[in-house]
């Protein structure tokens, strides 16, 4: 069988997001997918979903169009040394490490046309909400919104939100499963099952998303007047939530998060540097 490198994908890193991408491009297209790890476990799981599953990285961006870097931001320089500079020319290079910037990525694999993306978690069922960045307005960047598509919304943003974003979407499904977890088991201190009370909060939490998606509300905060009733039950619930001061502490979570993001962008920066000094 023929094929055009252009329809094959590289997924270099099977972790957690690496292997998310992998099932559902396998699920929902006809891309031939490669997908390196170092484990045989993580190599056997891409495997079992229908990649290529091999741990020579090199080979694996020589053979695609299309090459997702889906290691941990501290593991990109090994990654770097085991590709040969040669083999990354005229590749679309899809980056979805926290932190790590456009200029950084540019500088270390030159020759590509490169992209800096912030998925989640939620990839695993094609509901990721996807931040990337830049959008040269072509025919590239139309071939990588599509290729997003894949898992999910995309958003086209300045490279600057990036950070904000990863804080935000990237860590979003830990931070709402936190939320989760800790509204269950409010009700099994009130006395519900366990399994009873986590179907009530998932429902809920699927059912506010619609209502405030609907035409109904313009801010959250009107959905919630809607829900108080003056000495009801809402009304002592907020007060216990207000004095506990957890909307501040939800937002410093979403910012003290893209802080790290940033910082982590100046860390790897400065290990790309004196790796390309080394050259
Ligand atoms: N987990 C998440 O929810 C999200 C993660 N990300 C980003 O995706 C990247 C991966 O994150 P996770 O999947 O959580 O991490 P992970 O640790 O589960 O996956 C990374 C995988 O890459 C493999 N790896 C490391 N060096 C390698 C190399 N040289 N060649 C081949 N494979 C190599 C590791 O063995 C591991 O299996 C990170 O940069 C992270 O910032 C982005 C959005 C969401
Ligand atoms: O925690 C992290 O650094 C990664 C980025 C977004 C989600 N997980």
């Amino acid at each position: 069988m023929t094929y055009n490198h252009h329809s094959t994908v590289a997924v270099l890193g099977s972790g957690k997001i690496g292997l998310a991408f992998v099932k559902q491009i396998l699920q929902k297209t006809s891309y031939r997918v490669y997908a390196t790890g170092r484990r045989s476990e993580t190599l056997k799981a891409a495997e079992s979903l229908g990649a290529l599953a091999l741990r020579d990285n090199n080979l694996a961006v020589r053979e695609s169009g299309i090459v997702v870097i889906a290691v941990k931001p501290f593991h990109f320089p090994q990654l770097l040394s085991e590709v040969e500079p040669e083999s990354w020319k005229g590749k679309i290079v899809v980056s979805l490490m926290a932190g790590v910037k456009l200029d950084t990525l540019r500088a270390a694999i030159p020759g590509a046309r490169v992209f800096r993306a912030m998925p989640n978690l939620n990839s695993y069922v094609g509901f990721s909400s996807t931040a990337v960045a830049e959008n040269g307005y072509d025919d590239t960047s139309r071939t990588v919104e599509e290729f997003l598509k894949i898992f999910g919304k995309v958003y086209w943003v300045p490279e600057e939100y990036l950070d904000i974003w990863t804080g935000l979407a990237g860590s979003g499904p830990a931070f709402i499963a936190e939320i989760i977890d800790a509204m269950a088991m409010g009700a099994v201190a009130a006395g519900m099952p366990r399994e009873l009370s986590y179907e009530a909060v998932l429902d809920v939490l699927e059912g506010t998303a619609r209502l405030l998606r609907s035409r109904l509300y313009q801010h959250p905060g009107q959905l919630r007047d809607d829900v108080t009733t003056p000495a009801g039950t809402t009304i002592k619930g907020l007060m216990v939530l207000e004095s506990g001061g957890v909307k501040a502490v939800l937002m410093k979570m979403v910012e003290e998060a893209s802080r790290r993001s940033r910082e982590i962008g100046e860390e790897i920066n400065l290990k790309i540097l004196e790796k390309i000094r080394q050259r």
